[in-house]
């Protein structure tokens, strides 16, 4: 929340951690709602052509201008905007708005009226990627999201993961980017990218203008089901964590049996007990990624043991934990099928 705390305030709650955590929370909730309101209703995206007056605002975005008066107020309290002589600017804190916190306004403002609910039986009531199809705007914003932080970490996942060849598999690959990466960086290398068919458009066309598609294949399908073909090395990424823990054992150990002897396994997440270093709002975040996974998707960060649990069971060997040189907490684990 961008909102400026005053120094006694600050001093209370960072430094005595006595401040009003609950209200805070509350104020957090109405900030969140309140900026991704405004990004749906075009606010920001207005603005960012330069500082207007409610009223004219009002006018170009077909809206009533008393309440989007209030909105705006509240966006320069909540520290979002900035008013000057009656005209409001964004304040640099609407920028996370443009990005993936939109996605996160949806998820939050539809989704997580399911978490009550998720608790009591176990089971999200609204199914995630169904809800995903269901909104263009936002399974692009979903797809745009996991695209920036695929972009951000491809480099160093490529960097730590043992050396591949042969044929790769990438369960959960739609968007391409760790396919491509991957290719790129070993000459004769074929991949193979299996996702849900609305997924895999982008991928197909990023394939295409890394010029790989002779090397690349884009195959839709369900990750439920059995893996087809025999691979050399195949990538698990950011996929463990959708998945109630036993679906998520059984897919390693499907993945597995379709690894040729030798063969590897990578399986990139945020793991439940994060590298060390991990505090503050970082290890917040990855405790409410969690918790969304729960309500949404019937999944939950898995700790490292966990995942290295059903690996070993499945048969995979040598089984390594690597981080990365990269932003974020995701981790690699590697680990290889007995010769
Ligand atoms: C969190 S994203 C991870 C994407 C990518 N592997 C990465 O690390 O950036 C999960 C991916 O799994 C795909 N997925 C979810 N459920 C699936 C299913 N039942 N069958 C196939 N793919 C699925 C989604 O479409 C999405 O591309």
């Amino acid at each position: 929340m961008p909102l400026y705390l005053d120094p006694d305030e600050l001093h209370a709650f960072r430094d005595l951690n006595q401040g009003p955590g609950a209200l805070l929370d509350l104020i957090g909730a109405m900030a969140f709602r309140a900026g991704g309101t405004a990004q749906r209703l075009g606010v920001f995206d207005a603005l960012a052509a330069g500082p207007d007056t409610a009223h004219d605002l009002a006018r170009k975005l077909d809206v009533v201008e008393r309440p989007l008066a209030v909105l705006l107020d509240a966006l320069v309290r909540f520290g979002y905007l900035e008013r000057r002589d009656g005209r409001y600017a964004l304040g640099p804190a609407a920028e996370g708005f443009t990005t993936g916190l939109a996605l996160w306004h949806d998820v939050i403002g539809e989704l997580w009226t399911g978490l009550e609910e998720a608790v009591r039986t176990g089971h999200p009531p609204e199914p995630y990627y169904p809800w995903l199809e269901q909104r263009p705007g936002t399974l692009r914003a979903f797809h745009d999201m996991l695209a920036g932080m695929a972009r951000s970490m491809a480099p160093a996942v490529v960097h730590q993961a043992p050396p591949l060849g042969g044929r790769l598999l990438d369960v959960g690959g739609g968007h391409a980017i760790y396919s491509i990466a991957f290719c790129q960086a070993v000459p004769g290398l074929a991949a193979t990218v299996v996702d849900l068919p609305g997924a895999l458009a982008e991928g197909r066309a990023r394939v295409e203008e890394a010029g790989l598609g002779d090397r690349i294949t884009l195959v839709p399908g369900d990750l439920r089901d059995a893996v087809e073909g025999r691979y050399d090395a195949a990538l698990l990424f950011n996929v463990c964590h959708g998945l109630a823990p036993e679906d998520a054992a059984a897919l390693v150990a499907r993945v597995t049996a379709a690894l040729e002897p030798g063969g590897t396994l990578l399986v990139l997440e945020p793991f439940a007990d994060p590298p060390p270093g991990t505090r503050g709002h970082a290890a917040a975040f990855l405790a409410g990624f969690s918790l969304n996974l729960a309500a949404t998707q019937g999944g939950r960060l898995y700790t490292f043991a966990e995942v290295a649990g059903w690996a070993a069971a499945a048969g995979l060997a040598g089984i390594e934990r690597r981080p990365l040189d990269a932003p974020g907490t995701d981790e690699l684990l590697v680990a290889r099928r007995a010769t």
